[in-house]
């Protein structure tokens, strides 16, 4: 078998964007997406000085990255966890906040490599999906028993499905004599019900739906609107939370998580800005970061890869400002 590999998007700008908020001996990093730790491999060669902790739901990821990260034997901990459980896994090791978090969203290449693992729709294997296979609903088990209204849903919403109605109408059709068990079910399924046109355009047929069950699966949304803001609160001040979004649903969410946090809560119209209104983070990206010509070249995944940053201020109470009535704007 060949060893299991995820290239690392974006590597370099990522590890310059965290670093100088893990300067501090002892400084503590949180790879909320560990994957097989290429990004957290980078902070351990890179940032002598830093520790880190890697979160990942699926215990498979978990045992290829702690054992390629042995060798920096207590500078690295590994953590089974659903990201949105941040808060909890930083207090259970005794802390009571991090200096850099980050999150690259999704499935990786391992996973989707799997067979078994029934992420890909090129490859016939049981329809799983899930990131941790110890827990929760199949894909399989959603589309033999989600309403025709629901799986419309998901399919509109995560997969931009055009045919979402139409292909949820046909699955509710055929599980009633045979019920879905295998991705090559699928597939079939998703060839006989998308016109011919559309599916010589906008890549495989399948790509969409894949997409779109495997964020239902692990509900990757509502995980990721809770995780954002519990990432925000983590860090102390000079902290930065960074994150790599794939899918527009996510980067909106991440973009707006991150306008949220650092607006001033003022009227524009108000002359000056009242004391204590200084956001307590900032925005370090402008706009979202992509991957250039060459990286996407030798990458295809990190074609649709946005890259934001932010990172914790000084309180409004210890940056220099004139005191009452405030700022004059
Ligand atoms: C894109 S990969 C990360 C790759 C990693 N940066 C690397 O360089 O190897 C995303 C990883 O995050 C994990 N993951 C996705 N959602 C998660 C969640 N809600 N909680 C914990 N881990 C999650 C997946 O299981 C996968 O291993």
């Amino acid at each position: 078998m060949t060893t299991p590999r995820h290239a690392p998007v974006l590597l370099d700008r990522v590890v310059a964007l965290l670093a100088p908020a893990l300067e501090a001996p002892g400084s503590v990093y949180l790879d909320c997406t560990l994957g097989l730790g290429g990004h957290s491999e980078a902070v351990l060669e890179r940032l002598p000085q830093a520790r880190v902790i890697g979160i990942d739901r699926d215990p498979a990821a978990l045992a290829m990255s702690s054992d390629r990260l042995a060798a920096h034997g207590d500078r690295f901990t590994a953590v089974h966890a659903v990201y949105d459980e941040l808060p909890e896994v930083i207090a259970s090791l005794g802390l009571d906040h991090v200096d850099a978090i980050f999150f690259d969203l999704g499935v990786s290449s391992m996973q989707l490599d799997v067979r078994d693992r029934g992420f890909a729709y090129a490859e016939d294997a049981p329809l799983d999906m899930r990131m941790d296979p110890t827990t929760g609903h199949t894909a399989a088990d959603l589309l033999n028993t989600a309403s025709a209204q629901e799986l419309t849903r998901i399919l509109r919403e995560y997969g931009e499905e055009k045919f979402a109605s139409r292909i949820a109408r046909e699955v509710v059709r055929r599980r009633e004599t045979t019920p879905f068990t295998t991705s090559a079910d699928l597939v079939e399924l998703l060839y006989a019900t998308i016109p011919a046109p559309a599916r010589r355009t906008g890549g495989h047929p399948a790509k969409r739906t894949f997409q779109a069950l495997r964020m239902a699966v692990n509900d990757e949304l509502a995980v990721l609107r809770r995780a954002i803001p519990a990432s925000i609160e983590a860090i102390g001040v000079g902290g930065r939370v960074v994150v790599e979004a794939y899918h527009s649903l996510e980067d909106r969410l991440v973009k707006r998580a991150f306008a949220d946090a650092t607006r001033l809560d003022v009227p524009p119209d108000l002359p000056f800005v009242p004391e204590g209104a200084e956001p307590a983070l900032r925005l370090v990206t402008r706009g979202a970061e992509q991957a250039d010509e060459s990286e996407i070249a030798e990458n295809p995944r990190a074609a649709s890869v946005r890259l934001r940053a932010v990172e914790r201020v000084l309180p409004p109470s210890t940056s220099s400002r004139p005191s009452s009535p405030g700022v004059v704007r």
